[in-house]
């Protein structure tokens, strides 16, 4: 990405504080003006007191000036003032708020992708994290640095030069041969750094993801004693990026160095030049410190250019990948425009074809009807794909070949917002956010009262639970244990009341007891609605108007249970090795022995 494209792409968001960046150019004009009072004024200074000495005057007659001259300086150091304020104040401000806006306009675009950008590698947290926050702090460096520092030095630098030149040509040609030389040295040190940076770039990013998988998983590292493994991981990233930085400083020192010789040969050729047209006769005595201090206000931003350049390059590489993600408007959800004022809920996959990003085929020619108002339930051995099926109904991902119709209509045309508002979605494991139980519960309807709260956590079992605890519904959800968690999201279903139900072992980290509880729950809250239930656990399932059994990404049977376990084929055998694992011929024996009436039941 070049300079210009980066500044391209700022402009729209510099462009709302148009009046605040017309003042602080204007601002940078008068103080760039005001700069070069100082030579002007010592060289009026020297030669007024050279001339004075030189006629046998002295202080009787030269008091006036030195009152002056004090006035002058002081005078121009309160404007400086006044001047430098504005300047920074207003440039202060414009970075801010183009901060903030950079920021927002990333976690909309994030919030606005399809799952997909985030299952894809190169988007880990961490790395998006890195993005960000690198991203827009460059960039924000690169706005400080144009307002604050080179507009305001380079704009001295011009009109010093210009001055330099009015004064003597030559002197002007001395000062003016300088700059190139700096400039192709700056511009090779950049050229440099810029491959280092890049592995820097890509280095942090690593850095941050290792960490936060490493937080992440702290309970499996520890309980595989693995922290050493996962140390070594992790400084061994730490190990490259402290060469690659160490790299970054030597290439800065070494050009500093030069770049630092080359400006003293010029204010020494300065001196030489001036000298030498001072003892010819063509100047004043006061034009040697006249153009030391101009050269001076040329030198200057020349001293910060490394630094500058430093920065923009900074800014160019993390703007790469800020931008990239501001850029990747083809993983947008896509825009559905329907919403009928009534949702049946009857789903059809017809010869659905789909591979996950990663390239991982999980679903072939899959055709299913989902009834509406009825039970369906997916099964087969993990990984067969019926995770998959949930997530193509909820329109996290799109197939990629097949239709996919709801109540007839292609569910790409539904407005995205009111079809997953019209579906409830248990996981087997569900995200808890940072924040009390009520917090969490409210997810499902934020207009939901405490009653609403308090009804739809008895109906997930979980209400007696909550009011044992300290601080009752203003308990950290998060301290919850996995099951008490796994009610939450059975709650926030409860609350949200959605018309179509996809329950993906949804009783999963249960106790055995909560499982009966919550399964009567759902039993209930099933009734008129549609609902694609996924479980290992049969007993979840032998209910269901319709089972569709999948192996290998492709639907291999479908029917009710009656009707599949006749038929002997996959879900026989699933069924078979379920009732082999739970030792179902010694549960019945026991329950039988004991003449315990939950048999009677279960029979
Ligand atoms: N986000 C993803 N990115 C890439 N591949 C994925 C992703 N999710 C699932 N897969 C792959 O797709 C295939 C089907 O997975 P899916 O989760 O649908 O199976 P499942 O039948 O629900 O399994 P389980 O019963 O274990 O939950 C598997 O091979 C899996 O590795």
């Amino acid at each position: 990405m070049s300079l210009w494209e980066i500044i391209k792409r700022l402009l729209p968001f510099v462009r709302p504080y148009r009046p605040l960046v017309i003042a602080t150019l204007l601002l940078t004009l008068v103080g760039s003006l005001a700069a070069q009072v100082n030579p002007f004024a010592l060289r009026y200074t020297v030669d007024t007191v050279q001339r004075l000495l030189s006629s046998g005057q002295g202080l009787a007659q030269g008091w006036h000036l030195l009152l002056w001259v004090s006035v002058i300086l002081l005078g121009k150091e309160i404007l400086n003032a006044g001047i430098t304020f504005g300047q920074k104040y207003f440039g202060e401000k414009i970075r801010i708020s183009v901060s903030g806006a950079l920021s927002e306009t990333a976690v909309l675009r994030l919030l606005s992708y399809q799952l997909g950008y985030f299952t894809d590698a190169g988007n880990q947290a961490g790395r998006l994290q890195t993005r960000i926050d690198r991203g827009v702090e460059s960039l924000m460096k690169l706005v400080q640095n144009f307002f604050i520092d080179i507009l305001p030095l380079f704009a001295n630098a011009l009109v010093a030069l210009v001055v330099m030149f009015v004064a003597n040509r030559w002197v002007g040609l001395v000062a003016l041969g300088v700059l190139p030389v700096y400039f192709w040295l700056s511009y090779r040190q950049a050229d440099r750094l810029n491959g280092t940076r890049r592995r820097l770039r890509g280095l942090r990013e690593e850095k941050n993801h290792g960490l936060l998988s490493l937080i992440d998983n702290i309970t499996v590292i520890k309980s595989f004693v693995r922290e050493d493994y996962e140390a070594d991981k992790q400084l061994a990233v730490q190990d490259r990026l402290e060469e690659a930085q160490l790299q970054t400083r030597k290439t800065n020192f070494r050009y500093d160095g030069v770049k630092t010789f080359v400006e003293q040969i010029g204010v020494v050729a300065i001196i030489v030049l001036t000298a030498y047209l001072v003892l010819a006769g063509q100047m004043s005595i006061g034009a040697i410190m006249f153009h030391v201090l101009l050269f001076n206000n040329v030198s200057a931003p020349i001293r910060q250019l490394h630094r500058i350049y430093d920065e923009m390059n900074e800014a160019l590489t993390y703007a790469e990948g800020f931008f990239s993600i501001l850029d990747a408007q083809d993983q947008a959800e896509r825009p559905g425009r329907l919403r009928p004022a009534q949702l049946r809920g009857q789903f059809e996959l017809r010869r659905v074809d789909f591979t996950y990003p990663s390239g991982t085929s999980a679903l072939r020619g899959v055709s299913l009807t989902i009834e509406a108002g009825r039970t369906t339930a997916l099964v087969g051995l993990s990984g067969a794909g019926k995770s998959t099926v949930l997530n193509l109904l909820c329109e996290f991902y799109r197939p990629n070949a097949g239709q996919l119709l709801l109540d007839g209509h292609p569910l790409g045309d539904y407005d995205l917002h009111y079809l997953r508002q019209h579906i409830g979605l248990v996981l087997q494991k569900n995200h808890i956010f940072k924040g009390t139980i009520e917090e969490n519960i409210r997810y499902g309807n934020f207009r939901a009262t405490q009653a609403d709260i308090e009804a739809a956590a008895r109906q997930a079992y979980l209400h007696q639970q909550i009011l044992d605890l300290p601080l009752g519904y203003g308990s950290d959800a998060q301290q919850l244990s996995g099951g008490q968690q796994q009610r939450i999201a059975i709650a926030r279903l409860f609350l949200k009341n959605p018309p179509i139900i996809f329950l993906d072992e949804p009783t999963a980290s249960l106790d055995a007891i909560a499982t009966e509880q919550i399964k009567n729950s759902l039993d209930a809250i099933k009734q008129g609605r549609t609902v694609v239930i996924i479980s290992h656990s049969l007993a979840q399932i032998f209910d269901s108007d319709c089972i569709y059994v999948l192996k290998k990404g492709e639907v291999v049977e479908h029917g009710t249970h009656g009707q599949l376990y006749e038929q002997r084929g996959t879900y026989r055998e699933i069924f078979d090795a379920s009732a082999r694992s739970l030792n179902i011929g010694r549960l019945a024996k026991t329950l039988a022995d004991d003449g315990d009436d939950v048999l009677d039941t279960a029979l």
